[in-house]
């Protein structure tokens, strides 16, 4: 069992953090080897002083800015990284963070931050690999700052996803935007350089007018308004994360900065996805046509997310002139679909139907139900917490196309999709089996 303690890091700086180390419980600050002691100098309590913890080689380095150099780039032995992931334990987190640890081969440290810890990560601490579990706040700039300090690369997952008015437009703000400010400033202030943060095709659209988005690209003109406190958020903290390209981070060197924007993340883990299976069974096997199959909504396999992360991340030092400030769409090989055929295919095998060829509701009794849904919601407030999939939101961005096209990712770091639509589709219907039957 992983033994939590609280650390102090650099002055007042404090996380909650649940040591998993490669093999062995990790106790930081309780003089294991290779760990930092406590100290009264404000330098972490378990955790070691910068120098320290960059490691031997690291170390004979100079100042963490200068951590890595032109022409080391090929040294695997100089090359052994501590990695960040902000919100690891969340769907596409745990994804990214899997993947670092089969696919990074400079991975050194995984650092893996998150509100709440999976009980999966108990299952890393086998691999060659240290991975530190740290329980923290993105909304608390002093965990954040001890998280990334000594970190290398940064990525920035973590982020209240609710288009349901299940949390606040304040909370929403506050996790997604000052979280992100967080990252940015305790990034600047550790020397940390590298920053890849995990945007969202809602910072572009569907818009509030409803204009369709088809088999566009990063260069798509396109009038992006917001109301909702999602994407106004996403859109929001992506453009810090984007003007914080090149700000001087401790050390003087340069930070890179890059923003990835997911469409509609499908895959081993999506909590919706699980809730449309449940919800065809509880209707004895059927689901209900709502949006007309012409409308094609952008969707990408939670593996192939993961894996862009993943090299973006490796190519950010290298290609810093040319990926620092840029926003990449995701994407892979999935096909054009609606919201529902999409499902369909995986739920199709998984013995759901689709009833109807057209939607079954005419469009002006949805759009009154999602306003009734959105009514009861306010009404219920003060008593229950009333949050169908079902509101005016959910349902123009379910009614309006949204596709990308692009291979801008494959252009600047050479990002090539890991995951088949083949696989990527078994893969997810082999979990919404599982998820269905543990259900029952
Ligand atoms: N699910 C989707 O279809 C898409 C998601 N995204 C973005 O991808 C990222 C990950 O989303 P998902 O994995 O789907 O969501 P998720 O809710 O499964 O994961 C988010 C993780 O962040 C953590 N988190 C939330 N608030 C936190 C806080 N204050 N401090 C620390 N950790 C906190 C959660 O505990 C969770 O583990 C988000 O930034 C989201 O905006 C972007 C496009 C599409
Ligand atoms: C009208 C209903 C009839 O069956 C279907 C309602 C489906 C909605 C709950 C989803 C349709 C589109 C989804 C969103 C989209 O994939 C883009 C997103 C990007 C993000 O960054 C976060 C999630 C989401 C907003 C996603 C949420 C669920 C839908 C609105």
């Amino acid at each position: 069992m992983p033994v939590e303690h609280r650390v102090a890091a650099r002055g007042r700086l404090r996380a909650r953090v649940v040591g998993v180390v490669a093999g062995r419980v990790s106790v930081p600050g309780m003089g294991q080897e290779g760990e930092g002691g406590a100290s009264g100098r404000g330098r972490c309590v378990g955790w070691p002083a910068l120098d320290e913890r960059r490691g031997p080689l690291q170390a004979s380095l100079g100042t963490l800015g200068q951590w890595l150099q032109p022409g080391m780039a090929d040294s695997a032995q100089a090359q052994k990284l501590v990695y960040l992931v902000t919100g690891g334990c969340g769907f596409l987190g745990e994804h990214v963070v899997r993947m670092l640890l089969q696919r990074e081969p400079r991975l050194g440290e995984l650092r893996v931050f998150d509100r709440h810890l999976g009980p999966w990560l108990e299952e890393l601490k086998t691999g060659p690999v240290r991975v530190t579990a740290i329980q923290g706040d993105v909304t608390e700039a002093h965990e954040v700052a001890a998280a990334v300090a000594g970190a290398h690369v940064v990525i920035h997952t973590a982020g209240l996803v609710d288009v349901f008015g299940r949390a606040s437009p304040e909370t929403i703000h506050e996790v997604n935007v000052q979280g992100t400010r967080n990252v940015i400033e305790a990034c600047v202030q550790t020397g940390t350089r590298f920053l890849v943060y995990t945007s969202s095709m809602e910072v572009v659209g569907p818009n509030t007018k409803g204009h369709p988005f088809y088999r566009g690209n990063e260069d798509t003109l396109y009038e992006a308004v917001h109301r909702h406190p999602y994407p106004c958020s996403k859109a929001l903290a992506e453009r810090l994360v984007l003007e914080a390209n090149g700000r001087e981070v401790h050390g003087g060197l340069p930070l890179v900065t890059c923003a990835l924007r997911p469409t509609g993340i499908y895959g081993e883990g999506h909590q919706i996805m699980r809730d449309f299976y449940r919800q065809g069974l509880r209707l004895g096997g059927w689901l209900f046509r709502a949006i007309p199959a012409s409308v094609e909504h952008g969707r990408v396999y939670v593996g192939n997310v993961a894996w862009m992360h993943v090299l973006a991340a490796r190519e950010l030092e290298r290609r810093a002139a040319l990926m620092g400030g840029q926003v990449y769409f995701c994407y892979d090989g999935s096909p054009y679909k609606s919201y529902e055929d999409f499902n369909m295919e995986f739920l199709g095998p998984c013995g759901l139907q689709l009833v109807g060829a057209r939607p079954l509701l005419p469009y002006w009794l949805l759009v009154f139900l999602a306003a009734l849904n959105a009514l009861l919601q306010w009404l219920l407030r003060p008593l229950v917490l009333y949050a169908p999939l079902l509101n005016p939101y959910t349902l123009a961005v379910a009614n309006t196309t949204f596709t990308v096209s692009t291979d801008k990712a494959q252009r600047h770091f050479g990002y090539e999709p890991l995951f088949s639509w083949e696989d990527s589709r078994t893969r997810t219907i082999l979990w919404v089996q599982a998820a269905g039957s543990s259900a029952q």
